[in-house]
C-alpha cells in the first residue's frame, strides 16, 4: 500500500482477487460509485418523468432555432456531445458543445443555449446562461435543484429542469443527459421518443446487473474489461461518432475514477495518425521484446504496455447518406484489430446493441463504467475520491 502526496492511499500492481470479494469491494467503495453508476437506467427514467413536469412547449413557440449551443463542462459538456451525435448528420441546425465560460460570440436571438450543470454552480454553465439571457437567446437550464443556475434561470424566466444531486456529476450522466435530449426534441432536432427511452433504460438496467459486483470476473464484463486494461495504457478508439462519443467518456472515467491515463478518440482520425502508437515502445516494440515463454501471469516488471478498447458502433447508418458509410467503419475497425494482433498487442472489443442512437450509446458506455471503478477498486483506490480536482479548483479559485 502507497500513500500518496494528497492522501490517497493505493498499491501500483492490481489485486485481482479484490474484485471477486464482495466485502473487499464495499469497503473500497464508500462512497457508493457502484450503487451510483448502477442507477443509470432510473436516471433516465427519472430525469424523462421531471422533464415532463418541467413543461418545455413554450420553448417552441418561436420555431426552429438557428443554433443549439450546450453549454457546461466535464460530465455535463458530454451531454453536448451525445445530443450531437444522437441528433447525427440530418439535424437541421447546428448542435455545439461549448466549454468555455459564456457563450460564442455569434451567439443571439434566434439561438438556444441549454446550459448544464450537476452542481447548478460550474463558472461555464453560469457564465453561459447569464450570456444567453443578456443576448436574448432561447435559454434552458438543467441542472441541482435550488442552486445557483436555477436562479439565473428564474431571473431569466427560462424554464428549468431539476436534477437531484445524489451522486458525483462523473455518475450523473444519464440524469443530465436526458433533458438536454428532450429539450432538443421540442424544438424539432432529435427523434428520441419513450420506447428509445425506455429501451435504453432497460438496457442500462441490464448492462448495470451483467456488471454487478457480485457476479465474478469471469462472467461480469466489466470485471474483466478492467483486469485487462490493468497495468497497461489504454487506448480507447470509437469506429463512429457515436462510439466515440463512448470512448471519451471512457477516457473521463478512467482518468477520474482509476487515475489511469488515457488516449481517447475516433477510429477514423487515429487511422491517420495516432494509430502511430501501436509501433511504438509501448506497443509493437515492446511485445516484440517479450519472452513468449515468459509466464503471463508473472509480474508485469518489464515494462508498460498499450491496450487498445475498441467500441464498435455497426450501427443503423447504412441510409444515411451524409454520415460515412458503415462498411468503411467496418473494414476500419477490422483493420485495426489485425493491426494490434500482428503487433502483439493486446485488444478488447465492446460491440454496441439495440435499435436507437441513445440505447447503442448506452451498451458502450454501461460496461466501461463500472471497468473504470473496477479499475480503482483492483488497485485499492477509493473511485469517488478526487482531491487533485478539489485542489484544482482551490489553487484556481473557481
Ligand atoms: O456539472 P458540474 O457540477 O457543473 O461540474 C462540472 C465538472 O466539474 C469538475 O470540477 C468535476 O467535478 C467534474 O466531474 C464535473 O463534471
Amino acid at each position: 500500500m502507497i500513500d500518496g502526496t494528497a492522501g490517497v492511499s493505493g498499491h501500483r500492481e492490481a489485486d485481482e482477487s479484490l474484485l471477486d470479494d464482495p466485502d473487499a469491494l464495499a469497503e473500497r467503495d464508500p462512497g457508493g460509485m457502484l450503487r451510483h453508476t448502477a442507477s443509470a437506467g432510473a436516471q433516465v427514467r427519472e430525469s424523462a418523468a421531471l422533464t415532463a413536469e418541467a413543461n418545455l412547449s413554450a420553448l417552441a413557440d418561436e420555431g426552429r432555432p438557428r443554433a443549439v449551443v450546450i453549454a457546461g463542462i466535464g460530465t455535463a459538456g458530454r451531454t453536448g456531445d451525445v445530443l450531437a451525435t444522437v441528433a447525427g448528420p440530418r439535424c437541421p441546425v447546428p448542435v455545439i458543445p461549448h466549454r468555455s465560460a459564456g457563450v460564442p460570440g455569434w451567439v443571439g436571438a434566434a439561438d438556444v443555449v441549454i446550459a448544464v450543470s450537476a452542481s447548478g454552480r460550474s463558472p461555464e454553465a453560469l457564465g453561459a446562461a447569464e450570456a444567453a439571457h443578456r443576448r436574448g437567446a432561447r435559454l434552458v437550464a438543467v441542472g441541482a435543484p435550488d442552486s445557483q443556475l436555477q436562479s439565473v434561470a428564474e431571473r431569466a424566466r427560462a424554464p428549468f429542469i431539476p436534477v437531484p444531486r445524489r451522486a458525483p456529476a462523473r455518475a450523473s450522466l444519464w440524469a443530465l443527459t436526458v433533458p438536454v435530449l428532450l429539450a432538443a426534441r421540442t424544438l424539432g432536432l432529435v427523434k428520441v421518443n419513450e420506447a428509445d427511452l425506455a429501451e435504453t433504460a432497460a438496457r442500462l438496467d441490464a448492462d448495470a446487473d451483467r456488471s454487478r459486483p457480485t457476479a465474478e470476473s469471469f462472467v461480469n464484463p466489466a470485471k474483466s474489461l478492467a483486469l485487462g486494461l490493468a497495468g497497461s495504457i489504454p487506448i480507447v478508439w470509437g469506429s463512429s461518432p457515436l462510439a466515440t462519443v463512448a470512448a471519451r467518456r471512457f477516457g473521463d472515467t478512467l482518468s477520474a475514477n482509476a487515475r489511469y491515463p488515457v488516449v481517447t478518440g475516433a477510429l477514423g482520425e487515429a487511422g491517420r495518425g495516432r494509430v502511430g502508437l501501436l509501433d511504438g515502445v509501448f506497443g509493437g516494440l515492446a511485445e516484440g521484446e517479450r519472452d513468449i515463454f515468459a509466464d503471463p501471469e508473472e509480474a508485469d516488471g518489464d515494462g508498460t504496455r498499450l491496450r487498445l478498447v475498441l467500441l464498435r458502433d455497426g450501427g443503423l447508418n447504412a441510409e444515411d447518406d451524409t454520415d460515412e458509410p458503415l462498411a468503411v467503419e467496418e473494414r476500419r475497425a477490422e483493420a485495426v484489430q489485425t493491426l494490434a494482433e500482428r503487433r502483439g498487442v493486446r485488444c478488447d472489443v465492446v460491440v454496441a446493441e439495440g435499435g436507437s442512437a441513445l440505447e447503442r450509446l448506452a451498451s458502450l458506455v454501461a460496461v466501461p463504467d463500472f471497468a473504470s471503478i473496477y479499475l480503482a477498486m483492483a488497485h485499492g483506490l477509493d473511485p469517488m475520491a478526487v482531491p487533485a480536482i478539489t485542489e484544482m479548483k482551490e489553487l484556481s479559485n473557481q
